[in-house]
C-alpha cells in the first residue's frame, strides 16, 4: 500500500472484492450494493457480536454517515461535516477536521446539518461541507489541501449533505437545496487540485439565455413560463451516484422541483426535465447521455434521490446490465443500464399518486384524485417518501434488495399564489402543514407511519419478506456473505437478520436513532461491523410523530464483533420539567394565525404545532427569560447556534402572536401531563 494513507484509485475500486476487508467508496464498490464478501460473521454466530469500541461525535444532531474503511483506518463525518479519522481497530481518534460551517448557514437545509460521508483516493479524503465547499484533507494528517466553493449564488439556500464519489481523478458533487429554491447541477473537480472541470445542470435556466447545453435545450422544451427561474427550479442531486466503468457511465438521481407546486412553478404544465429523474453523464465531460424521470411534472417532492444500485440480472432467461431505484414515490425500477430503458417497475410500498407504471410509455398512470394542486388531498407516500435516503443494498447471493421501506401520508394544500420570498425559507408553494394538536389525532397520524425492512425480488418485482419497525426511518442496509443483514432502528437498535427469512438474529441498544448505512471491514483478520448512531434528519426534526421511537439524538460511531466486551455508554438524561408558563393572552383567532405561522416558518425545525422530536429545543419548554427576549431571538441573536432570523418576515403583531401560540402550547402540555396517562395512549 506504499506510505500514503488511503492510497485508494479506481482500479482498487473496480477490484473491491479482491480486498473485502476494506470499505474504499460510498457503497463500497462503484455499483453501490452495500454487499461484503465477508463472511466471518455469519447466520450462526452473528448472536455472539459485542461491542468493540465506541467513539462519541462532537454535536447530536443527526448521523447519516457510511464511514469509508481503508488499511485499518476509518474516515468518517458527524454533523456540521466534521471528519474524523479513527483506528479502525480500537476507534481512537487520529486526527479531526472541523470545516467550521458558519452556523447562520443551518437555516439553509431543509433537513437537518447532516453529511453522509467522505470520499478517498490517492492519499486525500474529500468532504462535502454543509455551508457548500468541497474540501480535500491530507489523509494522514487530516490538514485541507484545497478548497473550493461548489455554490454558483450565495444568495441561494445551497448545502451539501451528500458524499462525494471519485470517478477517474474527478471529484464528484452535488448540492442540496430544493426546498428551498435553487436551481441543482452536479460538478466534477480535480482530485488533485481543486479545479472545476465540468457541471451539468439539471433544471433549464433563464429562458432569456441561450441553453447551456443540448440537454437543457431538451429540458427546456418541458417547462412553461419563466416563473421557476425565480423560484430556483429544484432538481438538486443531493444524494445518490453510481459508475459502471465498463460502460463508462456515471449516474446521478435528481430531486424535486423548486416549488414543490407545479401549477406555480411551471404553470402550463409539463414534465420539467430533469427532476426527479436518474441521468446517466460521461464522466469525463459531464454529457448527457439518457434519462430516466420517475416522476414527471413532479408535484410532490418524489425525489429520484435515493440510492442508486447496479447489478446484472437474469431477466425472463437474458443477463441484464440494470440499475434499480427505489425512489420516494413507491415504484421499484428496473431499468437497462446501457440505454435508460425501463425493465420494470412495481409499487414495492402503499400508493396514491399513481395507479402502475404503463410498460407501453414507461411513465407512471397518474390518480386524478392524488392533484392537491386545486384543493387540499391526503397523499401517500408523503415527502418523507416510502423510501428516503436510507440507503438499500443488493446480496447477489439471495438476489434480494434490502429496501428500509416507510408507509407515510400527508395533508397537502395549495398555496396557488406562493411567491419565492428569499434565502433561508420554504418554498413549496403549500399552505402550512398540518397535523392534529390534540394528541388522539396525533396518535392516529403516527400510526399510520409504518416503517419496514423489506426484502425485494427485484426480478418477479415483489416483495420475499417483511420485518415491521415500531416507526419509520429506520436505518439504511448492509448486506453480508455471511447470509445477514444489518440495520440500525429509529428506536434506537443496532439488528442483524437471516438474509434469506429476515429471521432477527441479534440486536444491541444504540441508545439512539439509527439512520446511517451500516459498513462491514477486516484489521489483521478480525470483521467488525460499524454502525454510525444519532438520531436526525427530516422526520426527526419535523417532531411530533418522531417521539414515537422514543430516542434522542445522541451521536456516536458504534463496532461490533465476535465476543466484543466494549462497554456501552450510559444514555444521556432527557428533557426538563416545564417552567413556569406565562398567560396566554391572545384570542383564539390570532392563535389560529399563530399556528399558521409556526407551522410554516418554525415547524421544519421545531416541530410540527410547537411538539419538537428531541433534536432542536423544544419550545414549550422556553424559560420565562428567553420568552422576555424572545423578539432578539427572531432578529438573529442566536444566529450563531444556528437559530436562523425570522424578524424581516413578521412584523411585531405577527412575532407576539407566534409567541403566543408557542405559550399555548406549553400549556396543552401542562395539561396532558397532569391527565391519567391512559387518555393520551393509543
Ligand atoms: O430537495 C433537496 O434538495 C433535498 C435535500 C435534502 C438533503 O440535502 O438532505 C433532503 C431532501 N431534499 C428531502 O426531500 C428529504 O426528504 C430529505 C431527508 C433528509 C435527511 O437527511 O433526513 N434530507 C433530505
Ligand atoms: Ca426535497
Amino acid at each position: 500500500a506504499g506510505s500514503q494513507a488511503a492510497p485508494v484509485d479506481g482500479a482498487r475500486i473496480q477490484a473491491a472484492d479482491r480486498e473485502p476487508g476494506n470499505w474504499m467508496s460510498h457503497g463500497r464498490s462503484y455499483d453501490e450494493q452495500r454487499y461484503s464478501p465477508l463472511a466471518k460473521i455469519d447466520q450462526a454466530n452473528v448472536g455472539q457480536l459485542g461491542l468493540a469500541w465506541t467513539y462519541k461525535l462532537d454535536v447530536d444532531r443527526g448521523v447519516e454517515a457510511t464511514p469509508i474503511v481503508v488499511d485499518g483506518i476509518m474516515y468518517t463525518t458527524g454533523a456540521y461535516s466534521i471528519v474524523y479519522a479513527l483506528d479502525a481497530r480500537s476507534g481512537k481518534l487520529l486526527w479531526k477536521y472541523d470545516p467550521q460551517v458558519p452556523r447562520d448557514w443551518s437555516g439553509n437545509g431543509c433537513c437537518d446539518v447532516v453529511n453522509r460521508g467522505v470520499a478517498a483516493w490517492k492519499g486525500k479524503v474529500y468532504v462535502g461541507s454543509f455551508d457548500g465547499r468541497l474540501i480535500a484533507l491530507d489523509a494522514r494528517t487530516g490538514k485541507p489541501a484545497w478548497t473550493t466553493d461548489t455554490v454558483i449564488d450565495r444568495n441561494r439556500s445551497y448545502t451539501i449533505t451528500g458524499a462525494p464519489r471519485v470517478v477517474k481523478d474527478k471529484v464528484i458533487i452535488g448540492n442540496g437545496g430544493a426546498e428551498m429554491g435553487v436551481r441543482g447541477y452536479v460538478s466534477a473537480y480535480d482530485a488533485a487540485s481543486g479545479k472545476l472541470l465540468w457541471r451539468f445542470f439539471t433544471v433549464p435556466g433563464d429562458p432569456k439565455q441561450p441553453p447551456e447545453n443540448k440537454a437543457m435545450e431538451m429540458a427546456r422544451k418541458t417547462w412553461s413560463g419563466d416563473a421557476y427561474v425565480q423560484q430556483g427550479g429544484g432538481g438538486t442531486v443531493w444524494d445518490s451516484m453510481a459508475y459502471d466503468p465498463e460502460l463508462d457511465l456515471l449516474y446521478v438521481g435528481t430531486g424535486n422541483g423548486s416549488m414543490w407546486n407545479r401549477k406555480v412553478r411551471s404553470p402550463g404544465g409539463g414534465d420539467n426535465l430533469f427532476l426527479s429523474s436518474i441521468i446517466a453523464l460521461k464522466p469525463d465531460s459531464g454529457e448527457y447521455v439518457w434519462h430516466y424521470q420517475t416522476t414527471p411534472g413532479d408535484t410532490w417532492d418524489y425525489t429520484a434521490t435515493q440510492h442508486i444500485i447496479l447489478a446484472d440480472l437474469r431477466i425472463k432467461g437474458e443477463l441484464r446490465k440494470v440499475l434499480m431505484q427505489a425512489p420516494k414515490n413507491a415504484f421499484f425500477y428496473v431499468i437497462d443500464r446501457k440505454t435508460g430503458e425501463l425493465i420494470s417497475a412495481e409499487k414495492f410500498a402503499p400508493s396514491n399518486w399513481a395507479s402502475h407504471v404503463d410498460m407501453k410509455t414507461g411513465r407512471p398512470v397518474e390518480n386524478p384524485e392524488a392533484d392537491w394542486t386545486k384543493e387540499a388531498r391526503l397523499i401517500f407516500p408523503s415527502p418523507f417518501g416510502a423510501h428516503n435516503w436510507q440507503p438499500m443494498s443488493f446480496n447477489p447471493k439471495t438476489g434480494l434488495v434490502y429496501i428500509p421501506m416507510q408507509e407515510t401520508l400527508i395533508l397537502l394544500a395549495p398555496d396557488n399564489n406562493a411567491k419565492y420570498v428569499r434565502k433561508g425559507i420554504f418554498n413549496v408553494g403549500l399552505q402550512p402543514f398540518d397535523m392534529p394538536e390534540d394528541p388522539k389525532g396525533l396518535q392516529q397520524v403516527a400510526d399510520a407511519h409504518k416503517g419496514h425492512l423489506l426484502a425485494w425480488d427485484p426480478v418477479a418485482q415483489k416483495a420475499a419478506w417483511d420485518q415491521p419497525h415500531v416507526t419509520i426511518w429506520n436505518g439504511g442496509t448492509l448486506s453480508t456473505a455471511g447470509g445477514l443483514v444489518f440495520q440500525g432502528s429509529a428506536d434506537g437498535r443496532a439488528v442483524a437478520y437471516a438474509a434469506d427469512t429476515g429471521k432477527k438474529l441479534w440486536e444491541a441498544p444504540a441508545n439512539t436513532g439509527v439512520m446511517a448505512g451500516p459498513v462491514t471491514y477486516t484489521v489483521d483478520g478480525e470483521q467488525y461491523v460499524t454502525f454510525m448512531a444519532g438520531w436526525g434528519g427530516a422526520f426527526a426534526l419535523g417532531g411530533a410523530m418522531a417521539n414515537v421511537a422514543k430516542v434522542r439524538p445522541e451521536a456516536r460511531v458504534l463496532t461490533y464483533k465476535l465476543g466484543g466486551k466494549a462497554k456501552m455508554p450510559a444514555p444521556k438524561r432527557v428533557m426538563a420539567s416545564l417552567p413556569k408558563l406565562p398567560p396566554v393572552t391572545a384570542t383564539p383567532e390570532q392563535l389560529a394565525l399563530g399556528r399558521a405561522l409556526f407551522n410554516g416558518y418554525c415547524s421544519v425545525c421545531h416541530g410540527f404545532n410547537a411538539i419538537s422530536g428531541g433534536v432542536l429545543p423544544d419550545l414549550r419548554y422556553l424559560t420565562p427569560e428567553k420568552h422576555q427576549i424572545f423578539a432578539g431571538i427572531l432578529a438573529g441573536a442566536y444566529l450563531q447556534k444556528g437559530m436562523p432570523a425570522f424578524a424581516d418576515l413578521l412584523p411585531p403583531d405577527y412575532q407576539a402572536v407566534l409567541q403566543q401560540y408557542i405559550i399555548k402550547r406549553a400549556h396543552d402540555l401542562e395539561q396532558e401531563l397532569a391527565q391519567p396517562q391512559k387518555d393520551a395512549a393509543r
